[in-house]
Formats: C-alpha cells, structure tokens, sequence
C-alpha cells in the first residue's frame, strides 16, 4: 500500500503522520487481541506500542543510529512469536514471552549506557567470523535481520495458517521495507497496527464463515450466499453414504478424517463452491447454465471419492480403541462413498430455496437408489 501511495497523487497519507493515530490502533489492536485470546497479536501491539512510547519519550540514545538495529530486533520478534502455538497472552506461555521482552529492552538499554549507540559495536564488521556474511557484500545488519525473519515468517506460515500469522507477517514485512526505505515510525506503527486489527477482523470472518473441522466455507456462508445468488447456477447436495456406521466402527476421530477428505475432494474436484451445510452433508454451489457440465463435474468428483485410498491413520492409542471397543488397524484401507442431487435454477425454480429444496429431494432419490450415485431433479 505505502510504496503504491506515491504514484497515486489522491493517496492521502497526511492522517498517518498524526502522532496519536499509532497509539490508537496498536491500543485498539491489544485491546482486541484479549477478546479473541490471540497472544500473537496481544504481545506485536505491546512491543510496538512499548517500542514507540520509549521513543516518544526520548529514552533511546544515539536513535538516529541505532534505530534500523532496533527495527531488525522488532522483525525477529514477531516472527518467534508465529514459532509458538497462539494462546492467551494471560497464559504461561504470554507471560514467558513478556518477561522475555522485558529483559531484551532492559538489556539494549543497559548495553546503551554502557557503549552508547550500538550500531557501531553491533555492526557487519564486528560479528564474529563463523557468521557467513561478507562486509562487502552484503546488505547492513537490520536489513538482514527483517529479512531474515520475513522468509522465517513466510515459511511459518505453512505451519500455522490463518489470518493472525499472515497479521504477522505482514508486519515483519512491513518492519524490513520501513528499515529499507526509512520509513517513519509514526507511519510504520500506525500501518502494523493497522494490520494487527485487520488481522482480527480476518479472524472474525473465519469463526463465522469458516467449518473449523473441514476448512471449507459454513452453513451462514452459504445461507449469505444465497441472499445474492447468480443468474445460472446449480446446487449439488452431497451426503456420505453409511456415515453413521463408520462412526460406530471406527470412532468419530476417523468421522472426523473422512469428512475432512471428502470436503478436500469436492473443492479439489469442482469449480463452484464448497460449504458444509451440516453433519456428513455439503452443498456446492456451481456456477453456469450448462448442467450437463455439473453433472460430469459431479460424476468424477463421485468416483474419485469412491476410488480415493483412504487410509486409517493412528486414530489414537491402541489402548483408547480397546476401551471404545474399536476393532481396526492403523493403515487400513477403507471405503468411502457419497450420494449426490443436483438441481438447477430454472422457470419452475426460481428462488434459492426452491433450488436447495430440489436438491434435496434429488439426494433422497439418490440414496434411494442404492446410495454412491448422482440423482438430477428433473
Ligand atoms: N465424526 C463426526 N461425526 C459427525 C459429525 N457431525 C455429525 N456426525 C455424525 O454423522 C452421523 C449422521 O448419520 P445419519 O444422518 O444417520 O446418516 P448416515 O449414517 O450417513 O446414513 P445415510 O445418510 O442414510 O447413508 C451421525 O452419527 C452423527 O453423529 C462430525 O463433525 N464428526
């Protein structure tokens, strides 16, 4: 956003140079973080917030020098922070990492008085020799912290997804282009505070539009979904065969594998969109006129489920399932099969609930009919 602004004249950025504007996100930013018990989120806001305050108050010596060196420090936090698991700050967890940043900041403060600015004594040339940096060649020392720690970031994010780590992110990114191009910190701070809330109200739309267990979008997704529906569209309901049973034999922490699966199957296997409507039932919603195509689409997706290697994984101790009277062993394959009914928006179906209903009863047939097959509501 920040290096766009300047090639868009009417990008006014004027409002981010207000001195109390950073104070007002980050605060808002750790206010909201307890709500949503993210310590990820809680522990950046305080940093900055503690970082820009010490500032503020003219406590940092030698600031001009040393403040790149105190940005790469920032950058290298908020990634640690992504290394452990998001829990409330109130945690033992929470209150390790602020007691830690509590000795890191007395630490720098302590070393200030003693050597005055560290840039000179923390600087490429006094790093010891089994570093692999070369003074020549490589970029000063805040810049390959931020960098260093926006890649490490990046790779955690595979770990962890989610809006909170991509907040995060984001930030450390943010922190190696403030470094970069000298950003100001009253900018710097309030866009990471920025960022931090938006990282939150990412989080909100996941808890309500997100199934927590399959990953993929919820029932009031899909009811939101069909307040504006398309011209042309499909919606195919999809319903596993015999999920109840494979409940009772194989325990419902191997339920919860095969749904996880088959919602993977279904938007892997189909351009519209995948919601898990309720228990062991998703809708998909395809867009188009040509119902000839969804019924292809949906026919494949059937037979992929069908044909899929579904392989039991450890599905807790041997122990537990001898106590749930569980008789399976860990790597066995076993079937998985769904039933399908598809109904399409026409002159009799007009309205999504008319469509949804269709689909419905398309589906009965279908497990009617023996189950693993596609039914079309004619
Ligand atoms: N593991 C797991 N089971 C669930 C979940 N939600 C619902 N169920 C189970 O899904 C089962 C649904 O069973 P039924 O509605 O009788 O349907 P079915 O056994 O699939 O039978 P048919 O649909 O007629 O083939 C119930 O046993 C629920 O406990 C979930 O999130 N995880």
């Amino acid at each position: 956003m920040l290096p766009l602004a300047q090639y868009l004249p009417w990008f006014d950025l004027t409002p981010l140079y207000n001195a109390q504007l950073p104070f007002l996100l980050l605060g808002a930013a750790l206010l909201l973080s307890f709500f949503y018990r993210s310590s990820w989120v809680a522990l950046a806001a305080l940093l900055l917030l503690v970082f820009l305050g010490i500032d503020r108050l003219g406590l940092l010596i030698g600031r001009e020098q040393d403040l790149p060196l105190y940005m790469g420090l920032i950058a290298i936090n908020l990634m640690l922070f992504i290394c452990c698991r998001d829990r409330s700050v109130l945690s033992f967890f929470g209150m390790a990492w602020l007691l830690a940043l509590t000795s890191q900041g007395v630490g720098l403060l302590g070393l200030q008085e003693y050597y005055g600015a560290l840039s000179q004594k923390f600087s490429l040339p006094h790093l010891p020799d089994w570093l692999p940096v070369y003074a020549g060649a490589s970029p000063p020392l805040p810049l390959m912290m931020c960098m260093a720690a926006s890649f490490g970031a990046f790779l955690l994010l595979g770990l962890y997804p989610g809006p909170t780590a991509m907040g995060l992110f984001s930030c450390t990114v943010l922190v190696l282009y403030g470094v970069w191009s000298e950003l100001p910190m009253v900018v710097l701070a309030s866009t990471a505070g920025f960022l931090l809330i938006a990282s939150l109200l990412g989080t909100s739309y996941e808890l309500a539009f997100r199934d927590e267990l399959t990953g993929v979008r919820s029932r009031r997704a899909f009811r939101y979904q069909m307040l504006t529906p398309s011209r042309h569209y499909c919606i195919a309901m999809i319903d596993i065969d015999y999920f109840k049973k494979l409940n009772d034999r194989f325990g419902h922490q191997v339920g919860d594998q095969v749904l996880r699966m088959v919602a993977s199957q279904i938007a892997r296997c189909s351009r519209g969109s995948v919601f898990r409507y309720g228990g062991e039932e998703f809708a998909l919603v395809i867009p188009g006129r040509d119902r000839a195509a969804a019924e292809r689409e949906l026919e494949s997706m059937r037979e992929k489920i069908a044909t899929y290697p579904m392989r039991l994984r450890s599905a807790g101790r041997v122990g537990d399932r001898r106590v749930l009277g569980l008789k399976f062993r860990s790597g066995q394959l076993i079937k998985v099969t769904v039933s399908i009914g598809l109904a399409q928006r026409g002159k009799q179906l007009k309205k999504p609930e008319s469509v949804l209903k269709a689909a419905d009863q398309a589906l009965y047939k279908a497990k009617r009919n023996g189950r693993n097959c596609l039914c079309v509501h004619s």
